[in-house]
């Protein structure tokens, strides 16, 4: 069985169908990607598998349990996590703050502005070894508004990996990086990957195409393709789209 498998999903926003039948599943320790045109309902699919948007049919199943339109925060207790593609993070305090808030320890409390973060010293620690993971060792106390672009989008995964996730979706982490923050961060997944199921959609194909095993191309909100890299790089929509030309 696999550890996460969406069945038939589909989804319309009044009389634009933006989801249709949409079949793909990843098993356990595999990153699996998702990718496709602008506009092709990718974010829409992220958001269904997450538990942001409720399916209109079809269902999601995690670790052999059924999560068809359960809560974020449900499914996120069951050990999905995902980063945002637009920033997610509370400016205003340090990188090893934005951490410990997510952390399981601090969550049970209630989040409470006020309250001293640093007070549990267990929970500082945890959250400075997922900050040592995503390579931001050193920048504990760095105001989440001063670190460079790569470093928030770092940090936002860090955020991710907070909850101690059995799986992690990703949507299109490299958007807005250059060629060397994109380097630094496929670097970062590679790593993730030996410990992490992960689910990633991407724009950068070269990204994608590098760290996938498996692919999905979603179009016109229909799975148009599905295998691995060098499948894809066989597949004539793909070779004919901008999509193939860039991998
Ligand atoms: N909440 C919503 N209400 C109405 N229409 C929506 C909503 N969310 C998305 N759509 C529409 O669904 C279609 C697919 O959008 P979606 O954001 O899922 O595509 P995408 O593949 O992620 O695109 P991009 O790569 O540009 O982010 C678009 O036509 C969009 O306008």
């Amino acid at each position: 069985m696999k550890l996460f498998e969406a069945r038939g999903l589909s989804k319309r926003f009044g009389d634009q169908v933006v989801l249709e039948d949409i079949t793909l599943g990843c098993d356990e320790g595999e990153l699996v990607g998702i990718m496709g045109p602008n506009g092709a309902g990718k974010t829409t699919c992220f958001n269904v598998l997450t538990g942001r948007y409720r399916p209109d049919r079809g269902s999601v199943h995690f670790a052999g349990q059924d999560i068809t339109g359960l809560a974020p925060r449900e499914i996120a207790r069951r050990g999905i996590s995902r980063s945002f593609q637009i920033m997610n993070l509370f400016d205003d305090y340090s990188a090893l703050d934005n951490v410990l808030i997510a952390t399981p320890q601090v969550r049970r409390q209630g989040f409470n502005p006020w309250r001293d973060l640093g007070a549990d010293s267990r929970a500082q620690e945890l959250a400075a070894a997922v900050l040592a993971r995503v390579g931001l060792a050193g920048k504990e106390r760095a105001q989440a508004r001063s670190l460079s672009y790569g470093e928030r989008r770092a940090l936002e995964i860090g955020v991710a990996l907070a909850a101690e996730p059995r799986m992690l979706f990703l949507d299109e982490p490299t958007a807005g990086l250059g060629a060397e923050g994109t380097a630094r961060l496929t670097e970062l997944v590679a790593q993730l990957r030996r410990h992490l199921t992960i689910m990633v959609i991407e724009h950068d194909m070269k990204f994608l195409f590098g760290l996938a095993d498996r692919i999905s191309v979603i179009h016109w909100g229909q799975v148009i393709a599905q295998g691995t890299p060098d499948e894809l790089r066989q597949n004539e929509w793909v070779a004919r789209s901008n999509l193939g030309v860039l991998a």
